[in-house]
């Protein structure tokens, strides 16, 4: 779990009745004395949810909380870089004047929906309209020749998390010595990969933001290069939208099928960030110098039916029959004799896989740099605080 989430289910264990403190209400009238109960239940009630409300309704609950039991927010403005106590901060903050009693009226509202939004499916509630459980965040499966490394945590739309990328790692290198003929990237529900996931910046160990730009820079090396040496046919299924470091790396697949409600989208100006993954390379490379622009530079999103026109996709299916298609076709590869397509690829990558260490390095390093760098963090903070989406 991350820092950030981490920290925002602290907020409501801290909501404990017996720790918060006095609300400073008058008891003499009977409608602050209904109101204040209503309040500690809900404190209490927050405590008994069945299910996480997500980070933006824990700040909501904790914004108004403080402004409930303190009024306004009067305590200084935390650094930049202290990620969770400023986006605290700016949640407590934008409540302005509303008044304690507003504050705690709003509070029992909002905990009152979520009672009623929470309470568990009737046994008639179709099982595919539930979410699925989010267990383990990689999921490695091999049958039918096809070993196929699922990216599941849907609910976070497969952002990758830093143990995700050593887990793909692992997972690569164990495929490209197993019995397996072809390896398959893809995602559990609705997305294929929303990219870096972005609390991952918030894990700052001793060593601080240095020490954080460093390690990224070698993960993402490692990372990258395991992808550049991968010795068998690499498929992306992409089920989904697929966002920054999982499109660029498609340049890397040896055939990228996608529904027809992909979407492809490298967002790294908004983010302060710059390519990875090669794709300062191959999409140039796979799409022209202009076209590649409008992607890594000005963040144009691209339709699967575009991202094909373009040829970093290979094909496009109804999103209807995607999944039928997809694993029918892959099948039937799987049984083509595996040495002849691992000497196959051998003899394609080598032209080039040099040269993708090379730009790999390079681009790495650079990220390095522009993680440091104030556009990069105001951007994660806006991320964070929830004011900017891609
Ligand atoms: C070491 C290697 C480094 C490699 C460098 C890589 C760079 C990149 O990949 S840059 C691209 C980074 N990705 C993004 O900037 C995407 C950020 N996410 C979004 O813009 C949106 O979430 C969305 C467009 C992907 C989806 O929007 P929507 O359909 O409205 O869904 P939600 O925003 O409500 O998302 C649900 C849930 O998932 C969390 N989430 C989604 N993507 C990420 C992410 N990349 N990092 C962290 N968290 C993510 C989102 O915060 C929601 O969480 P809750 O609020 O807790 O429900």
């Amino acid at each position: 779990m991350s820092l950030v989430y981490d920290s925002l289910a602290r907020w409501s264990v801290a909501w404990s009745p017996t720790q918060v403190p006095a609300l400073g209400l008058h008891a003499g009238s009977p409608t602050m004395r209904t109101s204040q109960k209503d309040f500690n239940d809900a404190v209490s009630q927050v405590k008994l949810l069945k299910e996480d409300p997500g980070n933006e309704v824990k700040l909501k609950l904790y914004a108004l909380y403080k402004q409930a039991t303190e009024g306004p927010c009067n305590v200084p403005k935390p650094g930049m870089l202290d990620f969770i106590n400023k986006t605290k901060w700016d949640a407590w903050n934008a409540l302005g004047s509303l008044s304690k009693e507003a504050a705690r009226q709003k509070y029992v509202d909002l905990v009152s929906s979520l009672s009623t939004s929470s309470k568990s499916p009737s046994p008639e509630t179709p099982a595919a309209d539930r979410k699925p459980p989010e267990g383990n965040s990689l999921v490695v499966t091999s049958e039918d020749g096809i070993t196929t490394i699922r990216l599941n945590r849907p609910t976070k739309k497969n952002a990758l998390t830093t143990q995700m990328y050593h887990d793909i790692i692992a997972a690569l290198q164990a495929a490209s010595k197993d019995e397996s003929t072809i390896t398959v990237l893809t995602g559990s529900g609705d997305y294929y990969c929303s990219g870096n996931d972005l609390t991952n910046f918030t894990h700052l160990s001793a060593g601080g933001l240095e020490e954080m730009a460093r390690s990224g820079e070698v993960l993402l090396r490692d990372f990258v290069d395991c992808l550049i040496d991968f010795p068998k046919p690499l498929v992306a299924v992409v089920n989904g939208p697929a966002v920054g470091i999982s499109v660029t790396i498609l340049g890397l697949f040896d055939v990228v099928y996608a529904t027809d409600r992909a979407t492809f989208h490298t967002p790294f100006s908004h983010l302060g960030q710059s390519p990875e993954g090669c794709s300062s390379y191959t999409f140039p490379k796979i799409m022209g110098s202009s076209k590649a622009a409008e992607m890594l530079l000005f963040g144009k999103k691209l339709t699967a039916q575009e991202a094909c026109a373009r040829g970093l996709v290979t094909e496009v299916f109804p999103d209807g029959t995607f999944q039928k298609e997809v694993w029918a076709r892959l099948k039937a590869y799987s049984k083509l004799p595996p040495n002849a397509l691992r000497i196959s690829k051998q003899i394609i990558r080598k032209q080039e896989k040099e040269k993708l260490h090379a730009v790999n390095a390079e681009e790495s390093s650079v990220l390095r740099e522009r993680w440091l760098s104030d556009e990069c963090m105001n951007a994660i903070a806006s991320f964070l605080s929830r004011k900017a989406k891609l």
